[in-house]
Formats: C-alpha cells, structure tokens, sequence
C-alpha cells in the first residue's frame, strides 16, 4: 500500500471515511496511531495538514481561493455532466462531497487509463492550485483540480471535494494528534511531552509528525525556536485577589499592566519583520506602523518579543477600548485605518534573541534583556513593572494601571520560564472587580480641559469632566474624555468656553488631575461609557466604596449633546454615581462569572 515514500490517497479517504462514524476519542486517536504507522514519513506532513483540511500551518496563512463555482466546474469537466446536472446534484445532496461523489459513479466520459491518487499527487496539486494567481488563473485551478477528479474514485472524490471546500471537518484537534504521535512513534509518558514542545515552539503539526516519524523523539529536539515561525503564547491563570496571588506565589512577585488591545508576537529577522496574533495567524499586512516600529525600535535585528498592541486616540494620546482595534483587521484601506487607529506597542516579554532561546531563562533575566533591546519611545514602550509583596501596594498599582486605560495587572512568578503553550499559575492576572456595561449616560460638568495635538491643535483635546456633589457643593471629577467629538464640535466648544476659562482651579472644582486649562464650571454635556470603575485619581465619592479611591468613568464618549438646559448643578451627582456603581456589582454577582 505505502511504495516509494507515498500512499494511495484510496487509504486516506478509507480513514476519513471510517472516523466520521467513530464517536469516542480513544478511538480516533488508535485510529491515527495505525495511519501513523503505516504512512511513510515523507508524507506525513501531508497528511496531517490534509487531514485538518490545509495544506500549511495556518501561519503561513496561504488559501486555496476555490469557491464553490469553480470546484463545481472542475467537477463537471473530469465527469463529463453537464454543470447545471452537477449544481443540481449539489442541491439534492447539499453536500458537495457528496455531489463529487455521485457525479463521479455516473461519469460519462469512458475512463480508458486511470492513474490511481496518491497523497503526495494530490497535495502538490493543491499547492499548485493554491499557487496559480493572475490572469488565467482560475482556468488553470479548474484545470488542476479536474486532473485529481479524473482519476479519483468515488469516495476519494468525496473526500477531495470537501478538502478543497475545507469542509472535510473530521474534527481532528491538535491535541489528538500530538497524543497519537507520541503513542506511535514513543510508546513513553515522556514522549508526550517531548511532541508536545516541538508542537509548543514551533505551532506546526505536520513538521513535529514527519519529524518524529523519521527521525523520532531524538529528532524532535532539533526543532528550535526560529524567527518566521510563532511559537505558542504562554497564557495567564486568573484570580481575584492580591493576596490570593501572593499566597499563590509566595515572596515578590513581578506585576505588570495589562494593556487592553491585541497581543502581538513580532519577529524580526533584518529588514523583514512580521507579526503574529494571539492565534498566531499572521496579520502582519494589517500592521505596517507596527512592522516599522519593531524595524526602528528593537535594537536586536534577530529576534522575537511579545507585547499588547493598544489602539490610541491620535489627538488625545489616550487609549481606545480593544473593539476599535478591529477596524485594523480590514483588507482595503489599511492606510486609512492606521491613520485612524494607530497602534502602540507595549512589550512584555522577550522570546529569542541574537541566537539565544530566552523561554528557558527565568522571567527577571527576560525583562532584563528586553530592556536592553527595546528602544523605548512614543510608539513603543515596555509594560510597567513593579516588584512587590504586598497586597495593599499592588492593589494601587492595579488602580493605576486602570486609571490609565489597562484592565488590570498580569502577575508573574521572577522565576518562571516562558512556557509555550501553557496556561499556568506563574501567571495571573488580576483584573478589577467589578465589570459590567454602563447603558445609562450622565451629564457631567467641563471643568478643565488638555491642549490638542496634531489635527487638534488650536483647539482642545480632552476635556477634565466632573459630577456634582450636593453635600459639599463642589464638583468632583470622574473622567477625561476627548471621544465623540466632530472638529465642529471642537472648534465651538474652544470658542464657547473662552468666557469660562480662569487661571487657576476654580474653588468648587475638586480634583487631583492638573488640567492645562481650568474653566469655571458652567458648560455641561452628555456622555456614555463603558463602565464605572474604581480610581486613584477621580475624585467623585473618595472614600465611600473603598478608602484612598473614587470612582471614574472608564472609556467616556461625548455623546453629541450640549445639554444647554441644564445648569452645572444639574448635573449628575456623585451619589447617583456611587448608586449606579452598586446596582452595576449588584448585577455582576447576579450574573455567573466569565470564563477565561
Ligand atoms: N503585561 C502583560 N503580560 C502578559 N500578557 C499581557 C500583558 N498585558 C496584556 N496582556 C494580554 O493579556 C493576556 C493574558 O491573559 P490570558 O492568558 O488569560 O489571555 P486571554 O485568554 O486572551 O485573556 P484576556 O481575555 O484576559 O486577555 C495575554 O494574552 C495578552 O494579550
């Protein structure tokens, strides 16, 4: 069955055909081992990736661009039906599987020679098919793919169909495969997880496969972390306190920020850099500002670091919630959106560099070098760090992490290695308490406001808001905000407040933020945020949730509304804040808690 380092792609779609009807794991993984152990190595690659549907890692991020159209067309030349009786089978069956299948057992053209498929034969086919581009290119794919149809029986033209259409969904995950080769080809406890780093450092199924079945457990030791190639990010346990972690932990711990944005593994090797998501896709094409940032400002020209892009406010400087980062995942207009949405770096950890493998240095020595690579600047920075050991100094560095934007801290064990792949306690995050969406706006008063930069400047571009305080008649703050604004919105609100503006604080305002400008507060607007969250900074109810805290608004938007009917002491008070902060934890513990 196997000759010549390859196999009749006939085995392939037995196998597939048999697991669709198998419902138990154990099975399917026996399954495997067998297939494992039958192919030739040199094509094992092949087949897991067919076997998941691709012909690469997903990383390499290359598709077939066959739709459903010229799949059909390719069907109908290799079987001599018409196109309108094979869509029409399609229709019937809706399965185009299915379709190929049947179109295949009622072929018309009389099949004089027959070149049975093999695996190889059709993998390469499909690489060429996924290669073929410009002019013409649809017409060589049809091509292509009719070649494998003509000599495909009818259950491998069921099989290939749904190949071509990634719709063969066998259900085959990462994880059986792994324990399938570690069976196969070590029969040990530690086979496993030799398979497993290979799999952890390099995130490509089909080389860990043929590698160890050439070469075995041996083998696997020479797949080494290498740029180009993501390596599986290490992720973070959750808890919800301070001292649960330090109790977890014990001694001084590492705490980070933890930037709200999309977490980037950029590899640079020279000139060429690339970036990769948390799922290690490649989305390099949608980050050109980043690919420059990391070209100018690592200081290491082979290696690979991590960190959280954040979008920002071009005008303002501040931070915007991680939905808008997704305007940068568009195909058109990527220049636009950059311009809309910039994007900076905070870096957190370093993974390869100059030749060395840093995942199995301990945390303080990764930090230690990414200092010494990483040239700190307006568009990438290194995550704040502090070492700690007490509940109470991290609990403030939480609130300020917060304050400016973050969601939290990410805790970290200064011993730990960087484990590919894991999900484990040497890292935890801590993220605020309480969390919930702010549905309500507020009228809040403009108290203050921040000069304007690039197209703001002239105008201002963010505003220091406060809520009323009835007790003591004061104006405590509760955000700044600089969203929301059209450029007529800006220019009017400049022009209007220049009767307001004093040179200092006014009396009435309290607040522990230095605005630029102060303004008597008299002008009040409406607006919507995400949340209510807890705040070193904002003054409004100081001390009535938790001491050394007030309470802040967290991403506020001007909603478009100068409520020019109401006065300043209309507005929204802090104890309808604090009422509002309560029924949002009130709805938190109603609410079962998210996963991670
Ligand atoms: N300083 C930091 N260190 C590590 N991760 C950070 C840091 N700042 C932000 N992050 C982000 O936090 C994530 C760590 O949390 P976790 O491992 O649970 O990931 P997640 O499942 O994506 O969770 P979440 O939804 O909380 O981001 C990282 O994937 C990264 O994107």
């Amino acid at each position: 069955m196997s000759s010549n380092g390859d196999l009749q792609f006939s085995v392939l779609a037995e196998v597939f055909e048999r697991m669709e009807e198998i419902t138990s794991r154990n099975a399917l993984t026996d399954m495997l081992i067998d297939l494992f152990k039958r192919a030739p190595p040199e094509i094992l690659d092949e087949i897991v990736y067919l076997m998941q549907g691709k012909l690469y890692p997903d990383f390499v991020g290359v598709e077939l661009g066959v739709g459903e159209k010229l799949l059909l067309r390719a069907i109908s030349l290799a079987s001599g039906l018409s196109q309108e009786r094979v869509e029409e089978l399609y229709r019937k069956l809706g399965d185009i599987g299915r379709a190929a299948e049947e179109a295949e057992k009622s072929r018309k053209q009389v099949v004089l020679f027959r070149e049975p498929l093999t695996v190889h034969r059709v993998y390469t086919t499909l690489e060429r098919v996924a290669k073929a581009s410009g002019e013409g290119a649809q017409d060589s794919k049809v091509k292509l793919l009719a070649s494998l149809f003509n000599d495909a029986e009818p259950l491998e033209a069921r099989y290939l169909a749904r190949i071509v259409m990634g719709r063969l969904r066998l259900g085959v995950a990462d994880y059986t495969v792994l324990d399938a080769l570690a069976v196969a080809f070590g029969g040990t406890k530690e086979a496993r997880e030799v398979v497993e780093r290979a799999y952890n450092v390099s995130s490509d199924l089909g080389l860990v496969a043929r590698t160890v079945a050439a070469e075995g457990l041996e083998g696997l030791k020479s797949i080494r972390i290498t740029v180009g190639r993501p390596i599986r990010p290490m992720l973070a346990e959750r808890l919800s306190s301070p001292k649960e972690i330090l109790d977890k932990m014990g001694g001084k711990v590492a705490a980070e920020y933890k930037f709200d944005g999309e977490r980037m593994q950029v590899h640079r090797s020279g000139d060429r850099v690339m970036v990769f998501s948390r799922r290690l896709e490649n989305i390099t094409s949608h980050y050109p500002d980043v690919v420059e940032i990391a070209r100018t400002g690592l200081r290491s020209s082979d290696a690979i670091v991590e960190g959280e892009g954040v979008a920002f406010d071009a005008d303002t400087g501040e931070f915007l919630p991680f939905q808008e980062l997704m305007h940068r995942r568009r195909k058109y207009g990527v220049e636009k959106a950059m311009e809309e949405y910039p994007v900076s770096l905070y870096l957190f950890d370093v993974i390869y560099a100059d030749g060395v493998d840093y995942t199995t240095r301990p945390y303080m020595e990764r930090r230690k070098k990414l200092e010494e690579i990483v040239e700190v600047g307006e568009r990438m920075n290194i995550a704040p760090m502090m070492m700690t050991s007490d509940p109470d100094e991290m609990e403030r560095f939480m609130m300020e992490a917060i304050e400016k934007g973050c969601e939290g801290l990410v805790v970290k064990d200064p011993s730990s290695v960087y484990r590919a792949g894991a999900r484990e306690w040497s890292w935890i995050k801590l993220k605020r308490e309480y969390r919930s969406e702010m549905t309500d706006t507020v009228d809040l008063v403009i108290v203050g406001a921040f000069h304007g930069r690039g197209k703001r400047a002239g105008v201002y571009g963010a505003y220091l808001l406060a809520a009323y305080d009835q007790g003591s008649d004061t104006f405590k703050t509760v955000c700044k905000v600089g969203t929301g604004f059209t450029d007529e919105d800006l220019r009017n609100f400049h022009d209007m407040l220049q009767q307001y503006v004093i040179d200092h604080r006014h009396p009435r305002v309290d607040s522990k933020m230095d605005a630029d400008v102060w303004f008597v507060p008299q002008v009040v607007i409406e607006v919507l945020a995400a949340e209510i969250t807890l705040s070193p900074i904002h003054t409004a109810a100081w001390g009535a949730i938790r001491p050394g805290a007030g309470l802040a608004l967290r991403f506020p938007r001007y909603t478009g509304k100068l409520r020019t009917d109401k006065g300043p002491e209309d507005a929204t008070t802090v104890t309808e804040l604090v009422e509002m902060y309560r029924s949002q934890i009130k709805k938190i513990e109603e609410t079962p808690s998210e996963g991670s």
